[in-house]
């Protein structure tokens, strides 16, 4: 078998391997710049490099070493989802979602600066948290992206439209894969990318050891935690991984962060029907929250193909558990817009093969892109 190549957008991994040839350390940005603007580029090609470097980047000067498969497009034209092939043949999902047309996203928050995208990445193939309304959940854990194949998400994006915004929204648990995850936010906001920290956000459902170390190794990057329910009882019925990490531990640990980063914390609350969204487990996440620096996200549940029967809170129940949190607990409480839904490409819809939602939406082969105005209206343009 072929020896996998690593990707040049794993920093630390380029970098290591110039050392060796004893080449400096800059040569590894200015790599990685050209490869960003010229896809099919040879390692001649780059400016200044020395000879030295080409025989080492020859086999693994491509520009990247995951594959864009198709695209999907949201019928209104705000999101477009990515499947992106791994070397390995094992296959990830990416979703850009449209900055000017979204409202309530964590990162850089709704409507500011320029007209750019968020991307949504994916940082695990499936994932072990079985959380019994994620469709990834229902894949199990097939394997981790290494911090290259995380970066290639953003290439392949920056290929499509400028991004503005990253959250680790997509497949996985970023905290179960994190040495990689946080070697790619390094080089997403180092010289090539320049993303902001504070345009990142980080999704959690609440690995408490490394909520701890994420205030030291991220400094100014947003934390999520995904909550979906104010008692350890509900936490467990719906997310199994509240077993294993305590809602009071929990807790403790995002006010160590809070203190540690100086930053608020969003909490993710999906709404099921009939399962977390009563007026009086309102009360209690209110209470919970209350004199804590958070903002509470309200996400209506999306459908998935999981073994639990749930369905969406009804729009009433939604505002009127809002309501309550913010002038009961003057807690800030936001009911999120979901977008991507029709192709199957929003929040915990994500998973591959026999695992995924049906979507028969538009689909197209990744060569011959459009230019993103183009990409952005295809659909809504379509008879
Ligand atoms: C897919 S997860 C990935 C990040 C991380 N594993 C987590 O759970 O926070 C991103 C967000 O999607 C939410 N989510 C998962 N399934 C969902 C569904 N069916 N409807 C709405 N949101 C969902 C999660 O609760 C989480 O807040
Ligand atoms: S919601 Fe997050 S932690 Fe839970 S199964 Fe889905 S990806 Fe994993």
């Amino acid at each position: 078998m072929e020896e996998p190549k690593f990707s040049v957008f794993d920093e630390v991994k380029l970098k290591a391997e110039l050392e060796r040839c004893g080449i400096k350390h800059l040569h590894a940005v200015a790599i990685q710049s050209y490869l960003l603007a010229h896809k099919d580029a040879e390692p001649h090609e780059v400016p200044d490099l020395p000879k030295a470097a080409y025989p080492l980047l020859r086999s693994h000067f491509k520009s990247t070493t995951s594959k864009l498969k198709v695209e999907h497009f949201s019928s209104d034209g705000t999101t477009v989802k990515l499947l992106i092939e791994m070397q390995n043949g094992q296959s990830v999902e990416s979703v850009i979602m449209r900055h000017d047309a979204t409202a309530g996203l964590y990162a850089g928050g709704p409507r500011q600066g320029s007209p750019r995208a968020t991307l949504c990445v994916s940082s695990q193939v499936g994932c072990q948290m079985g959380c019994t309304f994620c469709a990834t959940g229902t894949m199990g854990l097939k394997g981790n992206l290494s911090a290259g194949e995380i970066v290639e998400q953003l290439v392949h994006a920056t290929r499509i439209t400028p991004i503005r915004n990253i959250v680790f929204m997509g497949m996985g648990e970023p905290l179960n894969n994190y040495q990689a995850v946080v070697q790619a936010i390094k080089t997403m906001t180092g010289h090539c990318f320049s993303v902001s920290p504070s345009h990142i956000t980080l999704s959690t459902v609440g690995v408490i050891p490394r909520i701890l170390s994420l205030a030291t190794d991220l400094p100014g990057v947003n934390l999520a935690l995904s909550l979906h329910a104010p008692t350890q009882e509900l936490r467990c019925q719906i997310v199994p991984a509240a077993r294993a990490y305590n809602l009071v531990k929990l807790m403790a640990a995002v006010d160590s962060y809070i203190g540690a980063s100086k930053r608020k914390v969003f909490i993710e609350y999906i709404m099921i029907g009939d399962v977390n969204d009563s007026e009086e487990l309102a009360h209690q996440v209110g209470a919970l929250l209350q004199d804590r620096q958070v903002v509470l996200n309200l996400i209506p549940y999306n459908p998935t193909l999981t073994k639990a029967d749930y369905k969406a809170s009804r729009e009433e129940s939604i505002h009127s558990f809002q309501k309550i949190i913010r002038e009961v607990y003057n807690v800030r409480a936001i009911v999120r817009r979901e977008m991507g839904q029709d192709i199957a490409g929003a929040c915990g819809q994500l998973a591959i093969g026999e695992y995924k939602k049906d979507s028969s939406h538009p689909q197209k082969a990744s060569t011959d892109l459009p230019d993103i105005e183009e990409l952005f209206t295809a659909s809504v343009r379509k008879p």
